[in-house]
């Protein structure tokens, strides 16, 4: 009972200290990079007699105790566990398409209605019109069409537009003794600071060593949200100030990333959109920083699939300031406009690479085009 008022005085002395708000009472400042593995002091219970007791701190070893660090799985096969997120292009674009070309006569109204239905579903004009050409030719080739023989047609129709043989592969391996270094960029709000931590989290399933950097100085949040991504599964987030230096922060993570024998470094980079020249200096500046010490082997370039033309204007923005080499494309699962994925590549030049299907913490999916219009088209 002594021990216990003593041990009360003193720890009142201590959390009447004037502090930060909100702070925890710990008696230090964590290290920023490494993460908090102390456990929360617990709120004490309420006895039979309606008064709390207080529960002494646990011992010195249980509060070094580490947090639980999960095991994610693996990345192969996601698209097709998750293909069902894609029923709302499915019923828009894939049955909407197949219920029109299975009708007996395909007059000039029902070719109009196909076009508005690839146009309305974010296809894009040129590739809807290439599609609605081809179409109607071998439409006129087959004459009557078994249900089979329409599926058959327009998978191969949406397929061409896709370009599957286009290489999609992600180069997240070491190299030459370094890491492999990915950037990420895009407008803020599209996803990409989710999407760096889904990444981080998928390339550890598949067995890589993952250092994150939090160059989005601009948002303690994001920073924030990523540390807590990178804890959940053991990579080491790089952070630097608020309001700090993107670069630097960049060049830090790169060379943890050398020091611990990573395997990938990802960096989120903020995304203001501001002008098209502060962009350009501020990610040129990035990448050069970078390349002092390691190759910029992926520029992935965020994107939110519900932003349609809007956000494909922004994502312009982005492709002329930095080489784009793959496309993230967010919030699949939440559109009826599938056919993004056809425009954002031919307007940009660049394979769709990943795509995000869900809020789940394991729903984005290395793109797979087949299994993407199989999708759509329903099985
Ligand atoms: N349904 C769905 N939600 C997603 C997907 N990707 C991200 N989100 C969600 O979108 C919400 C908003 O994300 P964002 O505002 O872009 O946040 P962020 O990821 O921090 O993005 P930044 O602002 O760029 O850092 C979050 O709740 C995410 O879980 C996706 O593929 N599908």
């Amino acid at each position: 009972m002594v021990v216990v008022i003593a041990v009360l005085a003193v720890g009142g002395l201590f959390l009447f200290r004037p502090r930060g708000k909100g702070l925890p009472p710990v008696e230090a400042p964590p290290e920023p990079q490494i993460p908090d593995l102390r456990v929360p002091p617990q709120e004490g219970p309420v006895d039979r007699e309606g008064g709390t007791t207080t529960t002494l701190p646990p011992p010195e070893e249980e509060l070094l105790k580490a947090p639980e660090i999960e095991v994610p799985p693996p990345s192969a096969g996601r698209m097709v566990r998750l293909r069902t997120r894609l029923s709302r292009s499915q019923n828009v674009l894939g049955r909407g398409l197949l219920e029109l070309l299975s009708r007996d006569r395909l007059d000039d109204d029902v070719w109009d209605e196909i076009e508005e239905t690839l146009i309305t579903a974010d296809v894009g004009v040129a590739p809807t019109r290439a599609m609605v050409e081809e179409l109607r030719t071998k439409v006129k080739v087959l004459g009557t069409r078994t249900p089979d023989e329409v599926r058959g047609l327009l998978k191969e129709e949406l397929l061409k537009q896709i370009s599957p043989d286009l290489d999609r592969t992600l180069r997240t391996s070491s190299h030459a003794g370094r890491p492999a270094v990915l950037l990420v960029v895009g407008v803020n709000g599209t996803g990409k600071t989710t999407t760096t931590g889904k990444l981080a989290r998928a390339l550890v399933g598949d067995g890589n060593k993952v250092v994150l950097g939090a160059a989005d100085t601009f948002r303690a949040a994001a920073t924030d949200q990523l540390q807590t991504w990178g804890d959940r599964v053991g990579a080491a987030v790089v952070r630097g100030p608020e309001g700090g230096d993107p670069a630097s922060v960049a060049f830090d993570a790169v060379a943890r990333g050398i020091e611990e024998s990573a395997d990938t470094v990802i960096i989120d980079t903020a995304g203001r959109l501001h002008t098209k020249t502060g962009l350009m200096d501020e990610l040129g500046k990035v990448k050069r920083v970078i390349e002092k010490k390691a190759v910029v082997d992926e520029v992935l370039l965020v994107l939110d699939a519900t932003t349609g033309q809007n956000g494909m204007r922004q994502a312009q923005v982005f492709a002329e300031a930095v080489n784009i080499t793959g496309i993230a494309l967010t919030k699949l699962d939440g559109t009826a406009k599938g056919g993004i994925v056809i425009s954002v590549q031919r307007e940009l030049g660049v394979p769709v690479k990943l795509v995000g299907l869900g809020e789940g913490p394991d729903d984005l999916a290395p793109f797979d085009p087949e299994v993407f219009v199989d999708a759509l088209l329903g099985d």
